[in-house]
């Protein structure tokens, strides 16, 4: 847990532009201590520019990013983010990389960050009880580009998971993983939320996330067009006596996350 009371996430003005795109469009976006943010939004809305963003892997055109109290960036006086107190999940990307490491491997990386380049004493420990947070324990010594996609993305959470992380941002954590291991990764997910952990998620659906999410941002075409409480599950939406009367003239142009959260806006 954080010893600073100052936001855990504070970006202001985002802009990202690559070539003639100008894909965020002026973000504000605050996460506080023990917040689980869900971030929902149509394919192509920009949730993953925005969250590569605030890990600097993209490196923003305009705006400000603010992580644990520190900037993003040297700070004046060379003060940056401490990333040992990061973690960070990709989207899909396969944990494997054509590089036949095992799964040891691949998630002890996570313990390296910054000028760390040598491994903690007990990292061997340390891996295993991620690895066991995941379900994987038995497979340690595996190649990973053995294992399944869903097995992969699994691993690629461990080596977020690993670092005992203050703040985890995930883009997608659970997609093409299979329900058992969904409904493994929300448990865990809660008793490290239980601990102070705060989440910024992307996802599609809430699913088994939906209990532990408190709020949710919804962008649009790089702007957030929502920001509070998250949409209803999709039973409730669906339920016989539920009034359904958001405006449908460019339903298309909604994926069913977004079209749920707008749906906020106009229930009574
Ligand atoms: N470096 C880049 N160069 C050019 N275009 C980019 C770049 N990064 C993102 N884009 C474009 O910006 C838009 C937003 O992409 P992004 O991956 O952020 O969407 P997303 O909301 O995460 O979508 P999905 O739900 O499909 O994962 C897309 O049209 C994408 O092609």
């Amino acid at each position: 847990m954080s010893e600073t009371s100052e936001p855990v996430i504070e970006a202001r003005g985002l802009h990202f532009r690559a070539g003639a795109s100008h894909i965020l469009r002026g973000i504000d976006l605050t996460v506080e201590h023990g917040e689980v943010v869900a971030l929902l939004g149509a394919n192509g809305s920009g949730k993953s520019t925005l969250v590569k963003s605030l890990v600097g892997i993209n490196v923003l055109s305009e705006g400000t990013v603010r992580l644990l109290g520190r900037p993003l960036g040297p700070g004046r006086r060379g003060a940056t983010v401490d990333w040992g107190r990061i973690g960070y999940v990709p989207q899909r990307a396969g944990a494997a990389g054509g590089i036949p490491s095992t799964a040891q491997e691949v998630v002890a990386s996570g313990l390296l960050h910054g000028r760390r380049l040598r491994l903690p004493r007990g990292w061997r420990d340390r891996v295993g009880a991620a690895l066991e947070q995941v379900g994987l324990a038995d497979r340690v010594h595996d190649p990973v580009h053995l294992l399944s996609g869903g097995q992969q993305q699994r691993i690629l959470i461990a080596r977020a998971l690993v670092r005992e992380p203050d703040l985890l941002v995930l883009d997608e954590p659970v997609a093409g993983v299979d329900m058992a291991s969904q409904e493994a990764f929300a448990a865990t997910m809660a008793r490290l939320v239980d601990g102070g952990l705060t989440v910024l998620v992307v996802l599609h659906e809430l699913g088994e996330l939906e209990p532990l999410v408190t709020r949710a941002v919804v962008l649009r075409h790089g702007k957030v067009v929502h920001d509070g409480a998250p949409p209803p599950a999709r039973h409730d939406h669906d339920r016989a006596g539920h009034r359904h009367q958001h405006p449908h003239a460019d339903d298309n142009a909604l994926d069913s996350a977004e079209s749920r959260a707008l749906d906020l806006e106009v229930r009574p």
